[in-house]
């Protein structure tokens, strides 16, 4: 049975569903070291912020299938490293967005009316209204950075406030910002005219200090910030300067460049700063979300389905996959083929997209023909996770292309790679049973299905040939078990395509291209 490791707290929810299919072991809080040793016996990991899973702990998790973030920030965890090493990458993208958006507007309200503060105050006995003076949020301008779906919630919510709202979002269209009631501005406009700023970006190197002394100082004295999305995005000490020196109002912090915060000035600053332990997700309606999220994934991808909300491979729903499945094989059949007709080191690999294949989504077609082409240098080491960035590595040139007109087949698949040995090209399609089919080779039309032991020869088409390699083949004992000639013009050149049951024996291939009228040969193991 496979085993599941979860290493933060998840809803019960999650821990059912994976049972499902899985021992599921529940070990919250461990020190990296504990972490890398026991890696190695686990199928699956899946964690939430709490766990940092670094490249060390993906190398030891030599079993690894997958790592389930139960959330939308995968900044936790490695992804370049867990993507070289094959394991898939889930997360939930929208089980928790409401409650981040929702946590995003409570800090602004809170913020505006020091409602912690006073809280506190009440609470040790005082009744003091006077220093808890607030400003209101109606018809004051909010700028929200990142209008993806945490940021366009908390600008709708906002806008039915009254408030005006300024968006900066580099890869946001106009359209969907009008639709939202939002203009799209600049940062430097932004900065000049927000009255409470709200960040809603992934932490990345180029919004990583975003918000440092210099564009603090572009900011309105009365400004408020708040962040609900990652630590790091704000420059701690810049902003600790700046509210001290009143350059700014104040700030409502939800995380921090270290988590859990450790000594830090912004504790200090009394009634103009609120801090929530990463609070955004915590509600108990997005804890169930995310579980069952990400922890149908991983049992999906345990049981061999594909995942929904991979973030290093295609997403695709079980139904599409259904479709695409005999299409898949098809592709890594020909990728394994043209790889060992071209040769070792694959400059090139062009995939096109036939027929109606044409119309299908071509990137996880692309991807098992990439990773049939490599499958004779890697092995298992290959998969959908890895495959294109191993050809990227090893400075393939992937060249994708789709022709509808071509109509052999309802639906079939061109595969032409340059490679150490030359430049070769197949075609294959599926009968109606989902058998596979090569129906093209080097441009020569044949029809022969794939089998483990296959002979390939092109030759000259004169009387006897064929005669000849069959006689050859039975001296060596080898069974043919069909054989197909594909010719273009009579007494040209011709393709001789033979399935055989047993492998090639060691020197025979060179027998054969030692016979008259051949002019090349090649054996392949599918
Ligand atoms: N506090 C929490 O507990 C909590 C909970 C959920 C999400 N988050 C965090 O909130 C953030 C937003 O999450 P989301 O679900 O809305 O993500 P999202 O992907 O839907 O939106 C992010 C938006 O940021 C934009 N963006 C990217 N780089 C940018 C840049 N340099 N400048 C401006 N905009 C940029 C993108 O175009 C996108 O529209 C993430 O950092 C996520 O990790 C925090
Ligand atoms: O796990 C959490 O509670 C935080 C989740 C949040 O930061 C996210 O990115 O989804």
């Amino acid at each position: 049975m496979a085993k599941v490791l979860v290493s933060d707290p998840i809803d019960q929810v999650g821990i059912e569903i994976l049972s499902q299919v899985a021992q599921v072991d529940i070990k919250t809080g461990l020190p990296a070291e504990e972490l890398i040793k026991i890696i190695p016996e686990y199928d699956a990991l899946m964690l939430r912020s709490g766990t940092r899973v670094t490249q060390e702990i993906i190398e030891a998790g030599t079993q690894l299938k997958i790592i389930g973030r139960a959330g939308v920030g995968v900044d936790n965890i490695d992804v370049p490293a867990a993507t070289r090493q094959g394991i898939i990458v889930v997360n939930s993208p929208e089980g928790n967005t409401i409650a981040a958006a929702e946590h995003t507007l409570a800090m602004m309200l809170s913020l505006s009316r020091y409602i912690p503060d006073a809280n506190a105050s009440v609470k040790a006995g005082k009744w003091d209204r006077k220093s808890y003076i607030g400003s209101e949020v109606y018809k004051k301008t909010l700028g929200v950075i990142g209008l993806g779906k945490i940021g366009s919630h908390v600008a709708t919510v906002a806008k039915a406030m009254n408030m005006k709202i300024l968006a900066y979002d580099p890869f946001i269209s106009k359209e969907r910002a009008d639709r939202l009631g939002c203009t799209l501005v600049d940062l430097e406009f932004l900065f000049a005219e927000a009255d409470y700023i709200t960040l809603h970006i992934p932490k990345t190197p180029e919004t990583t200090h975003l918000i440092n002394a210099e564009t603090l100082a572009k900011m309105k004295p009365n400004v408020r910030i708040i962040n609900c999305a990652r630590g790091g995005i704000i420059d701690e000490e810049a902003l600790v300067e700046a509210i001290e020196s009143g350059k700014i109002a104040g700030a409502a912090l939800d995380v921090f460049e270290q988590e859990p915060l450790g000594e830090s000035r912004l504790r200090e600053l009394g009634s103009k700063v609120i801090l929530t332990p990463h609070l955004g997700a915590s509600t108990e309606e997005a804890q169930v979300n995310v579980a069952i999220d990400v922890a149908e994934q991983i049992r999906d991808v345990l049981l061999g389905l594909p995942a929904r909300s991979a973030v290093n491979i295609p997403g695709l729903t079980p139904d599409v996959m259904e479709k695409l499945r005999p299409y898949l094989r098809l592709a890594e059949t020909l990728g394994n083929l043209v790889g060992q007709l071209a040769g070792g080191r694959i400059e090139r690999l062009t995939v096109k997209l036939q027929g109606d294949l044409a119309e299908v989504n071509s990137q996880p077609i692309v991807i098992a023909s990439i990773k049939g082409l490599l499958s004779q240098a890697l092995r298992e080491r290959v998969n959908y996770v890895n495959a294109a960035i191993e050809a990227k590595e090893r400075g393939i040139r992937i060249i994708e292309t789709k022709d509808a007109s071509v109509r052999d087949y309802s639906g079939s698949l061109y595969l032409e790679a340059q490679g150490s040995m030359g430049e070769h090209s197949v075609t294959g399609a599926l009968l109606s049973n989902g058998e596979i089919r090569i129906t093209d080779l080097d441009d020569f039309p044949i029809n022969v299905p794939p089998s483990n032991n296959m002979l390939f020869t092109l030759h000259r088409d004169m009387p006897g040939i064929i005669g000849k390699i069959g006689s050859l083949l039975g001296s060596f004992n080898v069974n043919i078990a069909s054989m197909q000639v594909g010719r273009k013009i009579v007494r040209g050149d011709a393709v001789m395509a033979l399935s055989l049951d047993d492998p090639l024996p060691e020197g025979l291939l060179s027998e054969i291209t030692k016979v008259a009228g051949i002019r090349d040969a090649y054996t392949v193991k599918l």
